[in-house]
């Protein structure tokens, strides 16, 4: 990998490498096989941000872009990594918005250009460390899975977070729009769901419900463990995503049990709870059956159910699950070079005390969402940073 000298966009077709990087007048390149992506202009709304030329055609090609575009850019640098994905370091940028990777070529991407049939590339945030495993729960209409969520929430409100799902139906009386549920029509969420913006979705109870990746991104985000209320059909999509979730079924102690608890509510029609009634009889016999569920809960006793589930979450005194190690924010130096060794990419900055490492030996996930396992800390600077790294 080397820096060319400063290129005019009609020159590409020269003979330049793979991972070569080009510093353009008002953007940069970096060529993967054939094609060189050329990124730029990625504060201005009117351009998309990313261009290819295809050396074997000749032809520049304008790109579907998924996932969330970074923004606030004050220059930056770019490495290829693994042939498949762009690193990109935003320059004068806090730690914890300055990766950011342009996938090209992963699996993600490789299917969206089959299903588009067209080149796409798709954004994804670099996170530095892990989120916990997102907890989905499900189980038939009025059985407490919503009363044990908020238990949860209530008692500990900085550890979890609530995936507020999209849906069709129509908001209960005191239920909110963006706290409870998205509520939306079905003309849009079905754009949406075209567009690649969903994790998983369903028709239940005649309504249509779904997960956004983002509902589940903004919770890990904010370093907080994600909860899903979702029905048994999603908890299996979930279960086939790369989502790796703990699955929780909820049962009534009976079925009479659940049609009082249903009325008790009051939220529901006699045609609605009816038909969640019949839906129960299919949920019970798939969530019991279908080895699905890592965990199946009888809410009999509200109390006694809540314990049994804070202990399968680790949260019934035996460690100190509220205890978390903060991640420290700093800032990242206005002109930057990358250099890499092994799965770890050096930041160096014109001050050598400003040299920062990114470790990319635990990353995972990725488009569509978020690259998260990242760790960066100053090189060798500081005591409480791990300082075993001498770079
Ligand atoms: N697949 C899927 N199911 C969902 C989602 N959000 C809610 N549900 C399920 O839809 C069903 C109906 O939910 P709701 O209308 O709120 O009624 P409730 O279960 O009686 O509170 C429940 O089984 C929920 O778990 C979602 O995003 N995806
Ligand atoms: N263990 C329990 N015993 C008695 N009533 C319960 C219990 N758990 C929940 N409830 C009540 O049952 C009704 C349905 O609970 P809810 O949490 O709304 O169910 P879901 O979210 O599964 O539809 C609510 O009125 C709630 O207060």
């Amino acid at each position: 990998m080397g820096e060319a000298p400063v290129f005019h966009n009609n020159d590409l077709h020269a003979s330049i490498t793979n991972g070569c990087y080009l510093k353009l007048k008002e953007s940069e390149a970096i060529v993967v096989g054939n094609k060189t992506y050329v990124i730029g202009g990625l504060d201005d709304p009117a351009s998309n941000g990313v261009r290819i030329f295809d050396k074997s055609t000749g032809e520049w090609v304008i790109p579907i872009i998924l996932g969330t575009k970074p923004n606030g850019f004050k220059g930056h640098s770019m490495m290829l990594l693994n042939n498949d994905r762009i690193l990109i370091i935003k320059h004068n940028s806090k730690s914890n918005d300055c990766v950011w990777f342009l996938e090209v070529d992963t699996r993600f991407v490789q299917e969206q250009k089959k299903k588009f049939g067209t080149e796409v590339v798709s954004w994804s945030k670099g996170v530095i460390g892990d989120a916990e495993r997102p907890i989905v729960i499900s189980g038939p209409s009025g059985v407490g899975k919503g009363t044990l969520i908020n238990m949860l929430m209530k008692e500990f409100p900085t550890m979890f977070g609530f995936s507020v799902s999209h849906t069709t139906r129509a908001p209960r009386e005191k239920e909110q729009s963006g706290v409870h549920y998205h509520f939306t029509n079905r003309d849009i969420m079905e754009e949406d769901i075209k567009a690649g913006k969903f994790l998983e979705f369903a028709s239940v109870h005649g309504n249509l419900y779904g997960t956004s990746i983002e509902a589940v991104e903004v919770v890990a985000d904010a370093g907080k463990r994600c909860i899903l209320d979702i029905d048994v059909q999603g908890a299996r999509s979930v279960r086939a995503s790369s989502l790796e979730a703990i699955f929780i079924f909820i049962c009534p102690p009976s079925f009479e049990e659940l049609e009082k608890r249903l009325r008790a509510r009051g939220t529901e029609s006699e045609e609605v709870i009816q038909k969640r009634l019949r839906n129960a009889k299919a949920e019970l016999e798939q969530g019991t059956s279908s080895g699905l569920f890592d965990h199946i809960l009888v809410n009999d006793d509200l109390e006694a159910c809540y314990e049994r589930l804070k202990k399968i979450l680790g949260l019934d005194g035996s460690t100190d699950a509220t205890l978390k190690t903060p991640t420290e924010v700093f800032e990242l130096p206005m002109e930057i070079s990358l250099s890499k060794i092994d799965e770890r990419i050096i930041i160096n900055s014109e001050n050598a005390d400003q040299k920062v490492v990114l470790d990319l030996s635990s990353m995972k996930g990725g488009a569509p969402g978020r690259t998260r396992g990242l760790r960066m800390y100053p090189a060798g600077l500081h005591s409480d940073y791990n300082t075993d790294e001498s770079v």
